[in-house]
């Protein structure tokens, strides 16, 4: 199907794949990177998801490198709950793993809560999609308090948007969808894992069911459930793969409805 190579080339995606090479390419992009723009710091949230564990240690991998050579380069792995989250033990795991030079937590409840409730007040209807709406102001919410650490640090905000969340127009506009670097560009889930997997992360880790997590009705919601098709699925077809015509109907027409996420503002003059 022409429109499915299409879509593959737009994502980047590769036809081979290889977890070294692909460990090394992205940490000597983070160096290098950081270094041409004269900034001293990786700033990501750690969500115990594994998208921001492999993100992390690809981070303080290639921070512990410039050191090495010399330069300043720091680290900093951000916790962001919304209160208490529910697969905290995951997030603290993730931390850990990772081994970050410096771990700060911000609790975005307070903030979150208190946007939404004063948007209520100004006069919107409360009840429809009220959990949705928050969960994309928490995505929003922790977007401000990385860019916030960033400015503090002479730092750089890390994002972990890749092609399978990129596919699906899986991520909040301005929230997780904002970030200065993309480290994990172009990979699909399963390579993602398996980069995580060579960087040494612990298996329930790699292995972990994606969960976006914004919902406060619906905690640790899996991702594929939302999709109503599989990783499997996804990744299959950004390798090129035929899959089923109902799940390749799907795909596409997330891929379509978001292709405003994937695109800067739409000028109107
Ligand atoms: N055609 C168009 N041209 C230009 N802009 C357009 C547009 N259609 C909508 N918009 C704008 O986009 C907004 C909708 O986009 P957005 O605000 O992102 O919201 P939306 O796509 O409705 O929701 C975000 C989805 O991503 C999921 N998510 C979010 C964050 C993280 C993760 C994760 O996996 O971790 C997943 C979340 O669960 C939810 O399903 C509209 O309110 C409107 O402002
Ligand atoms: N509770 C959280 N604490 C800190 N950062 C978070 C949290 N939730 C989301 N994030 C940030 O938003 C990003 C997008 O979330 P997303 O769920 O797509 O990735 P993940 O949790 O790392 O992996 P997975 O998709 O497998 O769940 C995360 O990678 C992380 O940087
Ligand atoms: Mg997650």
């Amino acid at each position: 199907m022409i429109e499915q190579f299409t879509i593959i080339k737009a994502l980047g995606v590769q036809p081979d794949f290889n977890a070294a090479h692909e460990i090394e390419k992205r940490i000597a992009f983070l160096k290098t990177y950081l270094v041409d723009s004269r900034q001293t710091a990786y700033v990501l949230g750690i969500s115990g998801g594994v998208d921001s564990l492999t993100a992390g240690l690809l981070a303080q991998r290639a921070v512990r490198e410039l050191r090495e050579d010399g330069r300043t380069a720091t680290f900093i792995a951000v916790r962001l709950p919304y209160g208490v989250q529910a697969d905290e033990d995951d997030a603290t795991a993730a931390v850990t793993a990772i081994g970050p030079d410096r771990v700060m937590t911000v609790d975005i409840k307070p903030a979150a809560d208190s946007l939404m409730a004063a948007v209520l007040a100004g006069g919107i209807d409360p009840v429809l999609h009220h959990h949705f709406i928050l969960g994309n102001v928490k995505a929003r919410q922790r977007m401000v308090a990385q860019y916030a650490i960033a400015g503090t640090a002479s730092g750089l905000v890390i994002g972990t948007d890749h092609a399978a969340e990129a596919l699906m127009g899986f991520y909040t506009k301005f929230g997780d969808g904002a970030a200065d670097v993309l480290p994990l560009a172009g990979l699909n889930k399963r390579r993602i894992r398996a980069v995580a997997a060579a960087l040494g992360a612990p298996d329930h880790l790699v292995w972990k069911v994606p969960t976006a997590d914004l919902e406060s009705d619906a905690p640790l919601r899996p991702d594929e459930e939302v999709y109503g098709v599989t990783y499997e699925q996804i990744d299959d077809f950004l390798e090129g793969r035929s899959i089923e015509p109902a799940a390749t109907d799907r795909i596409l027409s997330a891929y379509k409805a978001s292709a405003h996420k994937r695109a800067l503002p739409v000028p109107g003059g």
